[in-house]
């Protein structure tokens, strides 16, 4: 199915949290939302889910009006930061009762709870209670009761926060696969940039409750529509500089890769050097500027080095 939000706003004690938000999600669309603490993603997926009601603005579920629709008819699979498992069921409980409560028999729903937990590695824990579970565990449960019915729209919100880096990768792999498998238009709410190009088709900017830049993850790391999205995105992000420094107006911003060390005219001093395990990440001072690049070597604190800009953003 396919999404659209409309020029929705939210204002909470006077304040505005969302500020005229537009968004189109195709069907089978991965659709991540980007954004620091505070900059409205749950509020936003909650009124998408249909638990909080736009002040303006429509919701609309495959061109239809859904926005005066109540959360359980929207046909939805939901998984918030706290998954909220009912603590005194056990994990097929909690993994049938939405299944019940949809009218399905206990023989189809029973086949239903073995493929989706065999898939999230949770098949051996169905007759335990939730307290018996490690977090990652229960995060896993939480997954598997949102896609158990299939959804039609599978919305998560940062649910990967409580598994460790390893476990992480693997989740996130693995809820891919499901959503491909099966097409499920999906919007997933994160404030970590790296799941986000990791999963995102395309990915949504958002700050301050507006929208900063909608596009592939590739689209936002080679062209940053401002200041603001070049210093949240890539792994390290822009370094900033004042245009002057290479005969431009304005600021630009540089990507560590396109730094070119011991080339060139450009001198700057070495700060210090990061290891990465494959290379190091050097901090450079040009003065009152700061530029990163990567080096193979590493550079002494103090050491003048020489360099080129092989490619920068310019901003206005
Ligand atoms: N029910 C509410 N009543 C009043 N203010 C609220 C309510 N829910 C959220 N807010 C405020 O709205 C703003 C956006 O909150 P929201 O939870 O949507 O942000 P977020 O981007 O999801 O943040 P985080 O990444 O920290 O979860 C915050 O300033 C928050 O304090």
């Amino acid at each position: 199915m396919s999404l659209e939000v409309r020029e929705v706003n939210k204002v909470y004690n006077r304040k505005l949290i969302l500020d005229r938000i537009n968004l189109q999600i195709e069907k089978g669309e991965f659709f991540v939302v980007l954004g620091p603490s505070g900059s409205g993603k749950t509020t936003l997926l909650r009124i998408i889910a249909g638990l909080e009601k736009p002040d303006n603005g429509k919701i609309l579920i495959d061109n239809t009006d859904v926005t005066n629709l109540p959360a359980g008819k929207r046909n939805i699979g939901m998984v918030f930061q706290n998954y909220a498992l009912y603590p005194s069921k056990r994990i097929w409980d909690n993994l049938f009762l939405p299944l019940e409560s949809s009218g399905m028999g206990k023989e189809e729903a029973t086949k239903r709870i073995e493929f989706i937990s065999k898939r999230l590695g949770i098949d051996g824990l169905l007759q335990r209670f939730p307290g018996e579970l490690s977090g990652g565990q229960q995060q896993r449960v939480a997954l598997a009761r949102a896609l158990v019915k299939t959804p039609r729209l599978f919305l998560m919100d940062e649910p990967l926060s409580n598994l460790d880096a390893p476990q992480r990768v693997s989740a996130r792999k693995l809820i891919k696969e499901i959503q491909e498998e099966y097409s499920i238009t999906s919007i997933y709410v994160t404030h970590d940039q790296t799941e986000a190009m990791a999963l995102g088709d395309r990915i949504c900017i958002i700050d301050e409750g507006k929208i900063l830049q909608i596009g592939t993850p590739e689209e936002i790391y080679d062209d940053p529509a401002d200041e603001k999205v070049a210093s949240f995105i890539g792994n390290p992000p822009m370094s900033l500089l004042d245009g002057s420094i290479i005969g431009e107006k304005g600021n630009i911003g540089v990507r560590a890769e396109d730094v070119i060390l011991e080339e060139g005219d450009m001198k700057g001093k070495v700060i210090n050097s990061e290891f990465l395990g494959d290379r190091y990440l050097v901090h450079i001072s040009l003065g009152s500027e700061e530029l990163m690049a990567f080096s193979k070597v590493r550079l002494r604190e103090g050491v003048e080095v020489s360099f080129r800009i092989s490619k920068f953003k310019q901003f206005r």
